[in-house]
C-alpha cells in the first residue's frame, strides 16, 4: 500500500512512558506525555538520520536478536556519542524500541517510516560493491565486516557484493575492468593502501570513460562521480580519520548508509610526463620516504613497524639535498596557517566548489573552469629533512591534528610543508608538535606554503638518468652512492644503504604494479644522498616529480569533521586564533 500523506501521529510507548509521536516529511519526533513533569523527554530524529524499522523488539549490534511481538516496533538512528569533552565525531546505533496499544497501529507506524525514508532516501546507495583486505592492519578486516557493517547495510536495505581479496591491486583491477553497472559505491575494508586501490581504480576508469590522458599534468581530469567508502581497518587509517574525525567502522558505516558525499582534492604525480600515481593525503620525500622504506621491512609488526622506523630513521639524522618549485595558490582566499580547521560544511570548499566549477549555463550540471591563468612558479633549494605536500590536512590517530591542521579537503589547494636541514633537537621538536596543540610551523627551519603544484628536481650533477625505470637500478651494497661521492656522514653505524630490486612476486603491501623494492642493508658506511618519495603510503620508484592538485576530484561517503571532533580544540600552545578560527558554517 502507497501512503501519501507524510504526516502521521499516535501515541506509543517508550518502556513504561507514553509519548506523542509525530512523523513529518522531515523529522521523527517523540515527546514525553507525563503532565507532572517539568521536564518532558523529547527526541527529534531528522529522516537524513534514520537508518530503519523493524517489527518486533529487536537488536541489530553486537548480535542480531529479535522478539517478535504484534505490538512492537523498533527504529535504528544515528546517535551522536559524547566524550568528556562533547562531541568526538563518533556515531553509533541509536535504538529505541516503541510499544503501540494493537497491531494495526504498529504497522501503520512500520508503513509510514518505511515509506518516508524510501522518499528521503533517494540519495542513499542501494547497491555496493566492498572490497576486504584480509591482510591490512591488525588482520581483522573480514571480522569488522562480519560483526559491524554487513548487519547494518543489512537493516539498511543495502545489498553488497563482497570480495575479499586475494592480492595487492585486485580491488584496483576490478573497477578499472570489471561490469559496475548498478553500483552505487565502491568501499574498501582496510586501511591508506586499499582506499589508494579505489582510488585509482575510480579515477582511472572514469578518464577511460571521458577519453582523456591521465599521463598529461596539464589536463582537467573528469570528476568521478562514482562514491568511495572506508572502513577503516588499516595502521594509519589517515585518509578516514582525516575526513571523519575518528577511525571508527560503525561511524563509517553510518556515513555510507545515509549517503554522506564528501568531495575531495587528489594530487597527480607525474614522471616526465607520465602518470605515478595519486595521493591525497601525503607525498613525502626525506623523513617520511625513508620511514616507509624502512617500515616495509617490519611488516611483520603491524601497525607500530611506523613508530620503530620512525625511530631508527630519526636516530640516522639524514638531511638531503633538492631543488623545489612550487605554484602559489591565492593568498586572499586562505593560508595554511590561519588558524582555521576545514569542519563539515567549510566554507572555504563550499566557495570552491564554485570557483572549480562555475555553473557555465542554467543547467544544473557543473562544468570544471581551465580559464584561471597558473600563476608564477616560485623555486627553492637546500637541504631538506623533509618535503611534504599534503591536500588535506592527513590528521590521524598518531597525529589527531595531522601534518597541515588548517589543511581544507576540498579547495583544490595542497600545503607544501619543507623542513630544512636542522640539528636533531630542532628536529624532534618538528615531530613531537604533531602530536600536541603547538604550532609546527612556528620553527625557523620550517616553511609551509598553500599551492595548487610542485615540482621537486635534484641538484646539478644529482639529476635522475631518464633510463632508471623498475628493475633497471640495482644498487648492491658497495655500490652505495654515499659511498662513493664521499657524502657527509650519516651518524652511527646504524646508517643505511639501500638496494633497489624487482619485486620478487611476494604479496606483500606496498606497490606490486610498477614497483621497485626497497631494501636496506646494514652498511657501515655515510648517508645516501638521495631519499625516496612517499605516496600516501607506497614508494615512488622516481625522485623528479611534478605533482599537481585536482580540485574535488573524487568523493567519500563522509561529511567532514563535525564540529568538536578531531579530539582535541584548535586553541592553546602557540597556535593564537586571533578570532578568525570559526571558517566552517
Ligand atoms: C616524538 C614523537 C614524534 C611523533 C611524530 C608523529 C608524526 C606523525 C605524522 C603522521 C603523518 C601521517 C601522514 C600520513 C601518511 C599516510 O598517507 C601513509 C599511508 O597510511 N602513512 C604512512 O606513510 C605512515 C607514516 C607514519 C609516520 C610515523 C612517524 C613516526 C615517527 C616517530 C618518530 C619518533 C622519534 C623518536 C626519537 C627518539
Ligand atoms: N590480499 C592481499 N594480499 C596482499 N596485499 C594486499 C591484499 N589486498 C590488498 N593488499 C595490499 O595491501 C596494502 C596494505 O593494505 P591496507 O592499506 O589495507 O593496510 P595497512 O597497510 O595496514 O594500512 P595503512 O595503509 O593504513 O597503513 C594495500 O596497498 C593493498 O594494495
Ligand atoms: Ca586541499
Amino acid at each position: 500500500m502507497e501512503i501519501d500523506s507524510e504526516w502521521f501521529e499516535s501515541d506509543l510507548w517508550v518502556g513504561k512512558e507514553q509519548y506523542r509521536a509525530v512523523l513529518n516529511e522531515l523529522y521523527f519526533s517523540w515527546t514525553e506525555i507525563d503532565k507532572k513533569k517539568r521536564e518532558r523527554k523529547s527526541v527529534s530524529v531528522p529522516l537524513s538520520e534514520f537508518i530503519g524499522v523493524e517489527e518486533g523488539r529487536v537488536e541489530i549490534l553486537p548480535q542480531r536478536k529479535v522478539e517478535e511481538t504484534e505490538r512492537h516496533f523498533t527504529v535504528f538512528t544515528v546517535k551522536r556519542s559524547r566524550g568528556g569533552r562533547g562531541s568526538t565525531g563518533l556515531w553509533t546505533v541509536g535504538r529505541t524500541q516503541f510499544c503501540c496499544n494493537g497491531q494495526d497501529l504498529r504497522d501503520h507506524w512500520v508503513r509510514h517510516l518505511r515509506t518516508a525514508l524510501r522518499k528521503h532516501g533517494a540519495s542513499r546507495p542501494r547497491r555496493l560493491l566492498v572490497f576486504i583486505n584480509p591482510f591490512g592492519g591488525k588482520q581483522r578486516g573480514r571480522q569488522i565486516y562480519q560483526s559491524l557493517v554487513a548487519p547494518l547495510f543489512e537493516l539498511a536495505g543495502i545489498s553488497a557484493h563482497v570480495v575479499v581479496t586475494e592480492k595487492a591491486n585486485q580491488a584496483r583491477d576490478h573497477i578499472l575492468k570489471k561490469d559496475l553497472t548498478g553500483f552505487d559505491g565502491v568501499v574498501c575494508v582496510g586501511g591508506d593502501g586499499m582506499f589508494s586501490e579505489l582510488l585509482h581504480g575510480v579515477i582511472g576508469r572514469t578518464q577511460q570513460e571521458a577519453g582523456l590522458s591521465e599521463h598529461d599534468p596539464a589536463v582537467t581530469l573528469q570528476p568521478c562521480n562514482l562514491h568511495i567508502g572506508i572502513i577503516p581497518a588499516g595502521s594509519t587509517d589517515c585518509v578516514c580519520f582525516a575526513t571523519v574525525g575518528v577511525n571508527d567502522p560503525v561511524t563509517s558505516t553510518l556515513h555510507i548508509i545515509i549517503g554522506d558525499s564528501q568531495p575531495l582534492d587528489v594530487c597527480s604525480v607525474h614522471h616526465l610526463n607520465k602518470l605515478v600515481r595519486y595521493s591525497v593525503s601525503l607525498v613525502g620525500y626525506g623523513f617520511y620516504g625513508d620511514v616507509l622504506a624502512e617500515s616495509e621491512r617490519h611488516r611483520w609488526m603491524g601497525p607500530l613497524r611506523y613508530d620503530y622506523s620512525g625511530c631508527l630513521v630519526y636516530l640516522s639524522n639524514r638531511s638531503y639535498a633538492g631543488m623545489v618549485h612550487f605554484l602559489p595558490a591565492d593568498p586572499q582566499l586562505s593560508s595554511p596557517r590561519d588558524n582555521t580547521r576545514c569542519l563539515s560544511g567549510c566554507r572555504v570548499c563550499s566557495e570552491s566548489t564554485e570557483r572549480l566549477f562555475p555553473q557555465s549555463d542554467s543547467s544544473s550540471q557543473y562544468s570544471q573552469d581551465s580559464s584561471q591563468s597558473e600563476g608564477e612558479w616560485v623555486s627553492t633549494e637546500g637541504r631538506f629533512r623533509c618535503v611534504s605536500l599534503t591536500c588535506m590536512s592527513s590528521s590521524c590517530p598518531r597525529s589527531p591534528l595531522g601534518l597541515s591542521p588548517s589543511a581544507h579537503l576540498a579547495d583544490g589547494t595542497g600545503d607544501l610543508i619543507l623542513v630544512r636541514d636542522t640539528h636533531p633537537l630542532g628536529f624532534l621538536t618538528y615531530l613531537h608538535r604533531h602530536t600536541t596543540t603547538e604550532d609546527q610551523f612556528d620553527l625557523p627551519f620550517v616553511e609551509v606554503h598553500r599551492v595548487k603544484a610542485v615540482r621537486f628536481s635534484l641538484p646539478p650533477g644529482e639529476e635522475e638518468s631518464e633510463g632508471e625505470e623498475e628493475g633497471e637500478k640495482v644498487m648492491e651494497g658497495g655500490d652505495c652512492k654515499a659511498e662513493q661521492e664521499g657524502e657527509r656522514g650519516g651518524g652511527a653505524c646504524r646508517s643505511i644503504s639501500r638496494q633497489y630490486l624487482t619485486s620478487g612476486g611476494k604479496q606483500r603491501g606496498i606497490n606490486n604494479h610498477k614497483k621497485r623494492d626497497f631494501l636496506c642493508v646494514p652498511c657501515c658506511s655515510r648517508a645516501p644522498s638521495v631519499s625516496v618519495w612517499n605516496c600516501d603510503g607506497e614508494i615512488l620508484p622516481y625522485t623528479e616529480i611534478l605533482c599537481r592538485v585536482h580540485g574535488q576530484l573524487v568523493r567519500l561517503f563522509a561529511r567532514g569533521i563535525e564540529d568538536g571532533a578531531g579530539t582535541r580544540p584548535f586553541t592553546g600552545g602557540n597556535r593564537k586564533c586571533k578570532g578568525r578560527c570559526v571558517l566552517h558554517t
